[in-house]
């Protein structure tokens, strides 16, 4: 397709899906000359707005303020008692906005996006149906999503088991809960279920987040262990029940049987594709994107987002739908594409710096590569670690805190390619770390970065104090 050619198409693109990443596409896009439409199936605003981020984050939060003061003499006394749950659940109602979308709605009106209601489906090059209609594209962008992947484990799929939606949504709290999966959405809602009273097993096959550093999953273990959860690491379940009770029972190999009210599968997710009519343009469900998202094998289709399974993040693919918006905009106008690294229009930082937040009690905050992944590059590198309860910030913020620091340091280039925090509130500490691996700079220009005393950057100090030394 000739892309810079004029055409009397219906719109010059439409976005299908209107999640964080859809909506971001759509606004870096649209412009007085470029008409913009966006298709959305259920709420404007996506699984992020309703069912993930945001409520799972407001459902952790008062637990982790509560635990913070616990370790606070003076503050402790003074928070007695257990979370007040229908207060929790109300915040978590209010972040939702009660799962009504007419906020985001009048937000894409604004910005002079036509939003279409329906599940959108591809029927040919530049073609999407929805509904009883066919409409007409320059260009297409699909930023779907992804969705929850089940397990083939007997009996699982007739039990009526919780995904991560029913649990973020949920309006009552279980009295007991098991959960399926150790990686990020199961550890988060072990914290978050444990702190509102309820009874958790958290079931996990591997090492807790088991993709990173080995020290992650082990203090989050003993974490959940002193919050009550039972972490049963390595016992895969065999058969699940649910019983004429309501309640659900899961069969481990180990011969061990555990109940619960409530089963929550939190195994992983895989790219929304399904049923978008890939096929009528010759693709498969896997979608291999360049920099600026655009489809391999086509000049007109782009995938955004957790749809191309790069990242399944919020803030990964809202970047990714920054680059795509711009791209788009400059191929349809006939204008130069920046799509050279680190270039306007290409999500370079997807290859190197991924930042990730896990919400949990400790905080675990990461960045690029671990030691494992470097190995596996083949890469010439060093760490270094730090025990992070030796920061006096640290010190200070929380009695007996706890928290590990690493960073895994491109000895070649005298360049960090990667960091991992644990500790409570490090989450902000990893922005530091991401601008000083995309920003590449120097290990002897990083030791000019002083961090303010005592925060607990402090650790920044540590750290290349201790890689100082040791190359010594
Ligand atoms: C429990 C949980 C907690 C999470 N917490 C965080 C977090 O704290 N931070 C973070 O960065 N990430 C978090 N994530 C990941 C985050 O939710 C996703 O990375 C993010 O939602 C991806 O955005 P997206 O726009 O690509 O997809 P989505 O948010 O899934 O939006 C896709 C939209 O497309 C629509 N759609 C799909 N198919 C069609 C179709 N054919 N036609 C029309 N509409 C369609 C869907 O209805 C949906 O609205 C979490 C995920 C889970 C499960
Ligand atoms: N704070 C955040 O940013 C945040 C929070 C929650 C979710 N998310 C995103 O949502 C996505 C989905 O989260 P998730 O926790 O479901 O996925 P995940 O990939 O993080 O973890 C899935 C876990 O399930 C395990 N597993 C897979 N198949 C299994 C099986 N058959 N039996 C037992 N265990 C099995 C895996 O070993 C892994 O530990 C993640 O990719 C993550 O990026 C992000």
């Amino acid at each position: 397709m000739d892309t810079a050619a004029p055409t009397s198409t219906d719109y010059d693109l439409i976005v299908i899906g209107a999640g964080p990443v859809g909506e971001n596409v759509a606004d870096y896009a649209v412009g007085p000359n470029l008409r913009v439409a966006i298709i959305e199936a259920e709420l404007v605003g996506g699984e992020c707005s309703y069912w993930a981020c945001m409520p799972s984050k407001a459902l952790l939060r008062s637990g982790h303020a509560i635990r913070a003061a616990g370790r606070l003499p003076g503050a402790r006394e003074a928070v007695t008692g257990d979370l007040d749950a229908a207060a929790v659940l109300a915040r978590r109602d209010a972040f939702t906005s009660n799962w009504d979308d007419s906020g985001q709605v009048e937000w894409v009106a604004a910005d002079g996006i036509d939003l279409i209601r329906g599940f959108g489906e591809i029927v040919g090059d530049g073609r999407v149906r929805v509904g009883e209609r066919t409409l007409s594209a320059r260009a297409v962008a699909l930023a779907t999503g992804s969705v929850p992947t089940l397990p083939d484990i007997p009996g699982l799929a007739e039990a009526r088991a919780w995904g991560t939606r029913e649990a973020t949504s949920t309006e009552e709290v279980p009295q007991s809960l098991i959960i399926l999966g150790g990686g990020v959405a199961g550890t988060e809602m072990a914290f978050a279920f444990a702190a509102l009273g309820t009874s958790v097993t958290l079931l996990s096959r591997g090492a807790l987040l088991g993709r990173e550093e080995p020290f992650v999953g082990a203090m989050l273990a003993s974490a959940l262990a002193a919050e009550g959860v039972d972490v049963r690491i390595g016992d895969d379940p065999v058969r699940v029940d649910r019983g004429a009770d309501g309640n659900v029972s899961v069969e481990l190999a180990g011969g061990a049987t555990v109940r619960a009210a409530e089963l929550l599968v939190s195994t992983g997710r895989r790219p929304a594709t399904s049923g978008l009519g890939l096929e009528t343009v010759g693709l498969d469900d896997t979608l291999t994107v360049d920099d600026t998202m655009l489809v391999a094998g086509t000049d007109w289709l782009y995938a955004v987002g957790d749809v191309n399974g790069r990242a399944l993040l919020t803030h990964q693919g809202k970047y990714q739908a920054r680059a795509a918006g711009q791209a788009i905009a400059a191929r349809l106008a006939g204008g130069q594409v920046h799509d050279g690294a680190w270039e306007a229009h290409a999500a370079s930082a997807d290859h190197v710096a991924v930042p990730r937040v896990v919400f949990s009690d400790p905080e675990v905050a990461a960045v690029g590569l671990t030691e494992a992944q470097a190995r596996e590059a083949d890469l010439e590198f060093r760490t270094v670690e730090y025990d992070m309860g030796q920061v006096a910030g640290a010190k200070l913020h929380a009695d007996g805190y706890v928290g590990r620091a690493k960073l895994v340091i491109d000895h070649a280039r005298g360049v960090i390619v990667g960091a991992t925090f644990v500790g409570q509130d490090v989450a902000d500490l990893v922005h530091a770390a991401t601008i000083a691996i995309v920003g590449e700079v120097p290990m002897d220009r990083l030791w000019h970065a002083v961090p303010a005393y005592p925060t607990i950057s402090e650790v920044w100090l540590r750290l290349l104090e201790t890689y100082r030394s040791e190359a010594a």
